[in-house]
């Protein structure tokens, strides 16, 4: 049996498959105080995952820069590449290096295996993952990588077993961390998620998009760590309207963070489709993807110029297919399964080593 184990910015789930069936799963949306490790072992207990049984756990790792990009066995080496990336992803990488330590401490000898959210980007182009630095910075490692890859493949594969794909695709990922993504022919070409999972939609806790001048000025008045504190933890839908949930948002009638979220995804979505060329379909995941039909509409309808419109008592209903018979864009909701998305992958890898 594998162990899956995805450490997101504000949630941590858990899967066991046994092969492709899926026997267990947990999760906890509320990390507490403790963080990871707490979260970790309560999700544990909670899914009653049969230690003994299992032969390897799989883990979502979040950001792995230029050197670690394909699903691998968890090493000293990887683990200290892991590490090196946390100034990347300062909420992610800890978190993620916290859970392989977590699961090295209960199942001494397990092999672990390290699945990178930045690996479905690696077809993005070379102009769209380029910052416009001088060559000594750029080869710092200063570039574009982009992240929820792990998602992004996950509803591809779910969306080509349905039939044929969507030639052009605008992935939505909306939860405590969001992007877009451009999906030309079933490969990302463009992404909205940069440098670290900073860049782009306005999100949980995250400011997205700003200006590099303005984060000097933030440095300059409060320093680098204050600086990346407030830009990735204080920012974002809590700066503008007090939580970084929705359904609080809408509960406390906090309209003007709700309409700016709306309103960058409306904004970055024109970049995407600029980039594939056009649109053939739009495909929400994450839990505000899945699960908040407010927050579809406004950006549905934000897209209305693209040809796309919906049919308002399907997306009420979260049904999983939204698109009205006049719409010239399909618009699809696919759960995230990052989960299976990282099982097999690790299968593939376990299968080849046994090779
Ligand atoms: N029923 C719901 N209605 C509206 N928003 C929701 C609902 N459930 C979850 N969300 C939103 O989804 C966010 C979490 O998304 P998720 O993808 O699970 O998180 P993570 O980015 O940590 O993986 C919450 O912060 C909340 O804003
Ligand atoms: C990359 C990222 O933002 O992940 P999450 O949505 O899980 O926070
Ligand atoms: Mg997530």
């Amino acid at each position: 049996m594998l162990l899956v184990v995805n450490s997101g910015s504000s949630s941590l789930k858990l899967a066991v498959f046994d092969g492709t069936v899926e026997v267990a799963r947990a999760s906890v949306t509320e990390i507490g105080p403790d963080g990871h490790a707490a979260a970790l072992g309560s999700a544990l207990a909670k899914a009653g995952v049969p230690i003994a049984r299992l032969r390897a756990a799989a883990h979502r790792v979040v950001h792995g820069g230029a050197l670690l990009t394909e699903t691998c066995r968890v090493t000293p080496g990887v683990l200290a590449g892991i590490a090196a990336c946390v100034p990347l992803a300062p909420l992610h990488n800890p978190a993620n290096l916290v859970g392989i330590e977590a699961v090295a401490a209960l199942a001494p000898g397990l092999a672990q295996y390290a699945c990178f959210d930045t690996a479905f980007h690696a077809t993005n182009p070379e102009v769209a993952v380029t910052y416009a630095l001088p060559l000594a910075e750029r080869q710092r490692g200063l570039r574009r990588y982009g992240f929820h890859g792990i998602s992004y493949a996950a509803l591809v594969r779910v969306l080509a077993a349905e039939g044929p794909l969507p030639g052009r695709l605008l992935a939505c990922h909306l939860g405590n961390g969001a992007s877009l993504c451009a999906i030309l022919n079933g490969r990302s070409v463009a992404t909205t998620m940069g440098y670290s999972p900073l860049d782009g939609l306005t999100m949980g806790t995250r400011s997205g998009s700003i200006d590099g001048n303005a984060v000097l000025r933030l440095a300059e008045v409060h320093g680098v760590a204050r600086a990346a504190e407030i830009l990735n933890r204080e920012s974002g839908l809590l700066a503008l309207g007090g939580s970084n949930d929705l359904r609080m948002l809408h509960a406390n009638e906090a309209s003007f963070a709700l309409q700016h979220f709306a309103y960058w995804a409306v904004r970055h979505a024109g970049s995407m489709v600029a980039a594939m060329g056009g649109l053939d379909a739009v495909v929400f995941t994450g839990g505000i993807g899945e699960n908040d039909a407010w927050m579809r509409k406004e950006i549905l309808s934000g897209l209305a110029f693209m040809g796309v419109s919906s049919d308002p008592d399907a997306n009420a209903r979260n049904e999983s297919t939204l698109h009205d018979p006049t719409s010239r864009v399909a618009i699809r909701i696919v759960p995230a399964d990052e989960e299976r998305q990282i099982a097999l992958e690790t299968q593939a890898v376990i299968a080849r080593e046994g090779a």
